[in-house]
Parts: C-alpha cells; structure tokens; sequence
C-alpha cells in the first residue's frame, strides 16, 4: 500500500502538541514514557495511534485529552495552552472541548441510553431548550432511535459503543479521543463502530484519534501515527478509495 507522507500544510489543527515529555517515578528509578512527542490533530481527519503494546499510547491519550499533564512541552487546544494548568483548569478544558471513547463504553449501568447522553449534556453545560429531544436526535443519529430506552444490559457491545459516541458528541468537542473503541467488538460491530467515528471525523469542525491493536481499522483511517518506546516513528496519510481500500461508503448523516 503506497502511503503519502503527512503534510503540514491544510486545515489549521484542532490541537497541536509539541515535544511532550512524561516521565514517572515508579520508585525504582524514573521511567521515561513520552521521549518528546510532537504532533496535531486536524479538523474532519480520523487519525489512528498506533504502535506495539507499552510504546506508550495511553499515556499520550491521556495527555492530549488533559486527563494527565505532561511532565514538558506544549499542548495547544481550544486557545488554551495545557501544560502546567491546574488539575482544575484542565478539567475545565476537558469538559467543554473533549469527548472520550472507551474501549469498555463506561456506560452507567442504571441509566437508559437516552439518560446516558443526558447526562453528558448537563455535565458540559449543553441542555437545550429541549434536551431529551437534543439527546434523543443524536442516538438517531448513531442508529439507536429504537433503543432510546434500553437499559445499556439489554444493548449489544456495538450498539453499547454506538452510545457511547453519541455522548461523546454531546455538548460538540472539537476533539473526540476513543481508546481502543473496536477492541471488545466482533467484526462486524467493530466495523460499524469504525464506520461510525469515519463518519463523525468528517465534521469540519471536529478532530477524531483512535489508538488502536486493530489492524481492521486501517482502512478508515484518514492518518496513521506510529508510536514506538515513547516517540513519533511515523506520520502517514494512506490513500482512501482505492480498490479494496477506503472506508466503504456512508449514506447516514451524524449530527453531533
Ligand atoms: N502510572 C504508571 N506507573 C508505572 N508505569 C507506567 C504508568 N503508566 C504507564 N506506565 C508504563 O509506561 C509504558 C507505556 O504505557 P502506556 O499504557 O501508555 O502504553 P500503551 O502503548 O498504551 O500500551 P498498551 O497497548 O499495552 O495499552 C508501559 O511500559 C507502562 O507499563
């Protein structure tokens, strides 16, 4: 597969880190996780992290969605330079500008699917003048209009996903981060997960990241990362729409 060099011309990125450095003490010696990672996100792009088991993916997720601060660099989001910010501070940013995704859904168990993305519109603030139709909309937007009042028991592990994105769209984040969002997935749910967050990068106005093992994912990915011990080993765009390449096409629209 011929693959194109990511440029760093185009749109103006969504986020942008530079020389990002974490390093822990584990209290056996100090264990250098991030060796200076630099790298954007870009507005309607799904780019896939990917990179061997403890090259540290995770740990750049975590950064990039202001769970965890680096120990140096820069990370510009939303206007905001994060590093350095206040536990406080970053959670402010990751609540209005962040939507996550989690390999194991993190859905509340005692809440129907409809209360699950309610809840996310309230912790962001997002309550419309009408928030169960606000939230029932973006359920039918990810396929689930008929599931609005499933308990998330009753619910398949891609349609538990499927939910999860929708809150993740709640409340609009420019920058949407899912953790191994196929990983628990049969083939077929995990390629209507793929299919889904594919759909939902295409919002000019959103970036979308996935680390992921899975190399079915591949094809829908718009730019693939490569982290190896800690650094950027590789920055690609692969070709879309070729035979037997490219995410297949889409019909259904996703409104955030
Ligand atoms: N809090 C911590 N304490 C000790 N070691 C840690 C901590 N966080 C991460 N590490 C170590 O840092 C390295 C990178 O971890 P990270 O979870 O980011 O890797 P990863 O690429 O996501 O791995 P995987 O694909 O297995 O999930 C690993 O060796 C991990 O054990």
């Amino acid at each position: 597969m011929s693959k194109t060099k990511a440029s760093s011309s185009g749109p103006r990125p969504l986020l942008e880190a530079q020389n990002i450095t974490k390093s822990i003490d584990t209290g056996a010696g100090v264990l250098h996780i991030l060796k200076g990672v630099s790298m954007d996100l870009r507005p309607g792009e799904l780019t896939l992290l990917m990179g061997p088991s403890g090259s540290g993916k995770t740990t750049l997720l975590s950064i990039l969605g202001c769970i965890l601060t680096a120990t140096s660099g820069e990370l510009h989001l939303a206007g905001h330079q994060a590093v350095g910010l206040s536990s406080e501070d970053l959670a402010e940013i990751r609540r209005l500008h962040i939507g996550f995704v989690f390999q194991s859904y993190n859905l509340f168990p005692t809440l129907t699917a409809l209360e699950n993305v309610l809840v996310a519109l309230d912790v962001r603030d997002a309550r419309s003048a009408d928030p169960m139709e606000t939230a029932a909309e973006a359920l039918r937007a990810v396929g689930l209009g008929h599931r609005l009042n499933n308990y998330p028991s009753k619910l398949s592990g891609g349609e538990k996903q499927r939910v999860a994105i929708a809150r993740s769209l709640a409340g609009r984040p420019s920058v949407v981060l899912a953790d191994e969002p196929t990983a628990a997935l049969d083939s077929e749910n995990g390629k209507a997960v793929m299919e889904l967050l594919s759909e939902v990068a295409k919002d000019p106005t959103r970036a979308v990241m996935a680390v992921t093992h899975d190399h079915r994912t591949l094809h829908y990915a718009d730019r693939i990362i490569t982290i190896e011990d800690g650094r950027i080993v590789g920055d690609e765009r692969p070709p879309k729409n070729g035979p037997g390449q490219g995410a297949p096409s889409k019909s259904k629209d996703v409104a955030a």
